[in-house]
């Protein structure tokens, strides 16, 4: 009821870093925004590779004993949502392999799309899975290609087809993936006598890292004999860069392609406000957390006033059991409350970041004018999502998206808004300026073939 919107996963890696399993612990803390569902770690001693995952938040999965445990100064971690593959163990990473030529790990965010024929081959070849996960397909097919690591991670870059930024460890280094389209960021840093590499920037400044590289995509870094050499293992790119990620899933303080979330979501709210000459309201208010700055941009763009009008609880975590029925039907309440005495006789311009099914917009809409709002108008600061994301991000199935049934002004009548605007993809690319985004969420346009897929999309 709670999780309209799925996070995807977070990776993170410390390279030739003292104690890289308590750096690693915080790097994923960082990233817990982009899945709950699981987090792990595989450390290397320089002789062996040592995991420990769980289901759950990284804090639950890594008590203080188990952190001790994991001593070398290599490490990767992962936290989880999944998008192919169950919830099952057998899928949490990071996944390792254990081979006569040594142990690998790999921790992968983004969704490969062309995962089901890569495993049907595999398994023709004699592979056996352990679990269902399309990350554990890129771990068969480096242990299966020929040649030295780097090798071996290149020619499986060139063969998997969709969404992956990804780490492989092995005893004495650490490589960095990034899909040929850049779907999803990664980026590295230099810090202390090593390397970090995180999916979001905002992991390097909770350890004072200011400066950061990201990868290119198609591009492959590797760091090695404490040396980081950078390889682009294909010069067929196209920048696509996920929408989305700005936004709704990167937190604000992250940089990604060089642009800080925040003042892009920002600019999307200025946008909005900019189409809204001659709306008249008392007060604009966004649903927190992550419209909060698309509502700033509004506020400042239209010169209407900010004002807190929902309290969010922060306490409702993704696992939140609703006791009742009862309870459940009011489950935006436990979330989300409106300050009555805000939005009590006042036009509100409420901004939201997505409206995926149009639940949370109906809810709150309702809640807002049981509260006594005058009028509710509802601004997204982003497209009409269409079509369904194959690429790592769950905005579930084409049939439960209220925007590839309805058109706006049906959508406005079913979420009870006295006015409902949205952005649209030109707009939305404008904010982007030369970073070349993925829209397909919004268009249909895929940048890559849809395999196994297409059959989901034309469900
Ligand atoms: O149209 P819907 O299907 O209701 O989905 C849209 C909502 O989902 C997301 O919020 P979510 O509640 O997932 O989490 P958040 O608190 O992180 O914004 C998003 O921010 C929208 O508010
Ligand atoms: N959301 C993600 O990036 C998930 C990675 C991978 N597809 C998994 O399901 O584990
Ligand atoms: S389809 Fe949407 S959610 Fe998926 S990668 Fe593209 S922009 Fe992101
Ligand atoms: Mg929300």
């Amino acid at each position: 009821m709670f999780d309209e919107l799925h996070e995807e996963c977070g990776v993170f890696g410390a390279y030739r870093i003292e104690n890289a399993s308590s750096i690693t612990y915080y790097g994923l803390h960082s990233l817990q925004h982009r899945g709950q569902e699981a987090s792990g770690m595989a450390v290397c001693d320089g002789k062996e590779i040592h995991v420990q995952k769980g289901k759950g938040l990284t804090v639950d999965v890594f008590r203080k004993d188990k952190l001790n445990q994991l001593e070398g100064d290599l490490a990767i971690g992962h936290v989880r949502y999944s998008t192919a593959g169950g919830q099952e163990n057998e899928n949490i990473q990071p996944i390792v392999s254990k081979g006569h030529l040594g142990s690998l790990a790999v921790a992968h965010n983004g969704q490969i799309v062309n995962e089901k024929e890569l495993r049907l081959e595999l398994e023709n070849q004699g592979a056996i899975f352990q679990g269902t996960s399309d990350s554990e397909v890129l771990l068969h097919l480096i242990q299966k290609e020929k040649g030295t690591l780097l090798e071996k991670v290149i020619k499986t870059a060139r063969r998997l087809e969709g969404a992956f930024s990804f780490l492989v460890l092995d005893e004495d280094s650490i490589y960095a993936v990034r899909d040929r389209h850049g779907l999803r960021p990664l980026s590295y840093a230099a810090f202390k006598d090593g390397y970090v590499i995180s999916s979001e920037t905002c992991a390097f400044e909770v350890m004072g890292i200011y400066d950061s590289t990201d990868l290119k995509p198609g591009e492959v870094v590797e760091f090695k004999k404490g040396l980081v050499k950078k390889y682009q293992y294909t010069q067929d790119i196209t920048h696509h860069m996920c929408a989305m990620e700005y936004i709704y899933f990167a937190r604000p303080d992250s940089v990604v392609e060089g642009i800080n979330v925040h003042a892009f979501r920002k600019k999307t709210g200025a946008v909005l406000a900019k189409k809204d000459v001659g709306l008249e309201a008392d007060i604009v208010i966004g649903v927190p957390d992550s419209s909060l700055s698309a509502a700033i941009g509004y506020a400042e763009a239209s010169g209407i006033p900010l004002e807190t009008g929902l309290y969010k609880n922060r306490y409702v975590g993704r696992t939140f059991i609703q006791p009742t029925q009862a309870m459940r039907d009011r489950g935006v309440r436990m979330k989300l409350s409106p300050v009555t005495s805000v939005v009590k006789g006042k036009s509100v311009v409420m901004i939201d970041d997505s409206i995926v099914r149009g639940t949370t917009s109906r809810r709150i809409v309702r809640l807002l004018k049981e509260a006594g709002a005058k009028a509710v108008h509802v601004r997204i600061a982003s497209p009409v999502i269409t079509h369904p994301c194959f690429y790592g991000v769950d905005t579930s199935t084409k049939e439960e998206l209220i925007g590839a049934h309805m058109n706006k002004d049906e959508i406005e009548k079913y979420i009870e808004a006295d006015s409902l605007q949205y952005m649209e993809v030109e707009e939305l690319k404008q904010v982007a300026k030369e970073i070349g985004l993925c829209v397909a969420c919004f268009n249909g346009d895929y940048c890559t073939p849809l395999y196994s897929y297409q059959k989901v999309l034309e469900k």
